[in-house]
């Protein structure tokens, strides 16, 4: 029987610890009063999720739900404390901007470097090298240091060889925040491509009409939990009404303003 699932998460659970004091002085002050140096902070919370190959799935929740974690997760560049993940076929992960591009190694190295890491042999880079730099937009810079390179074209170059490895299943975050309009409505246009061709996508994106248009389910995370799962617009909607609440808040409380940010 052909597998149809793409993407298995199965109960995982990670944990942060977040550190109170960074100075020995705050330390002594905090031992001092009793008070707690470090806790442990539950970031994903016995997420359990199922997404089929050929499925464009966005992943939604304000701010610190812990969208991040979750793909670095499935991407496997943090494993999780409790439970599995299963990916099929050949992963690509737009994590963060510039995500993979190593920034003392010049345009060119990068394709080589990152296309290798991304599952791409010489001959396979060779074959596609024209058409990367192409679409990237780099042109003069190819052989500059990735680190003179600004935001958006660090984001072209890192979006534009992830696409050409033919990803079995792409996890994009945030990235397409980054950079020009022409060249986002091209990122676009491309993921739509990439879609038709059945592959599988999930997206973290705060722009909602963006994620209606490229994805048909929505998962929505609370405070690490999957808070809904299924149809696009209802998680569309919950995004949206949380958002609201959060600027309710932090119309009536500065503090609630700030850890709403
Ligand atoms: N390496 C880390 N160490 C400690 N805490 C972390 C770490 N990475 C993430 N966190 C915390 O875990 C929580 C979830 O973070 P995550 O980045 O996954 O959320 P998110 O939903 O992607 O948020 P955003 O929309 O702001 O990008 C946050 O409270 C964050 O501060």
């Amino acid at each position: 029987m052909a597998e149809t699932r793409a993407v298995v998460v199965d109960a995982v659970t990670k944990r942060f610890t977040l550190r109170h004091a960074r100075s020995i002085k705050n330390m002594t002050v905090r031992a001092l009063r009793r008070e707690k140096l470090r806790d442990r902070f539950t970031a994903l919370d016995d997420v359990s999720l199922t997404i089929g190959v050929g499925e464009a799935v966005a992943l939604v929740g304000v701010n610190g739900s812990g969208k991040s974690t979750l793909l670095k997760i499935i991407s496997g560049v943090m494993p999780p404390d409790e439970g599995t993940v299963r990916v099929r076929g050949r992963v690509a992960g737009l994590i963060e901007v510039g995500a993979g591009l190593h920034p003392d190694l010049t345009g060119r190295e990068n394709i080589f470097l990152n296309g290798a890491i991304l599952g791409m042999d010489r001959a396979e880079t060779l074959a596609k090298f024209d058409s990367i730099v192409g679409f990237a937009e780099i042109g003069r810079f190819l052989d500059q240091p990735v680190r003179f390179y600004s935001s958006g074209m660090f984001m072209r170059l890192a979006f534009s060889i992830a696409v050409h490895t033919d990803p079995d299943v792409f996890l994009i975050d945030e990235v397409l925040a980054v950079g020009d309009p022409l060249f986002r409505r091209k990122c676009i246009e491309r993921l739509h491509e990439y879609r038709a061709s059945g592959r599988t996508m999930l997206i973290v994106a705060h722009d909602v009409a963006l994620l209606r248009r490229l994805c048909t389910r929505g998962v929505f995370l609370e405070n690490g939990r999957v808070l809904w799962d299924g149809d696009i617009e209802r998680a569309a909607d919950l995004l949206l009404k949380k958002r609201q609440e959060r600027r309710r808040a932090a119309a009536l409380s500065p503090e609630a303003a700030e850890a709403g940010r």
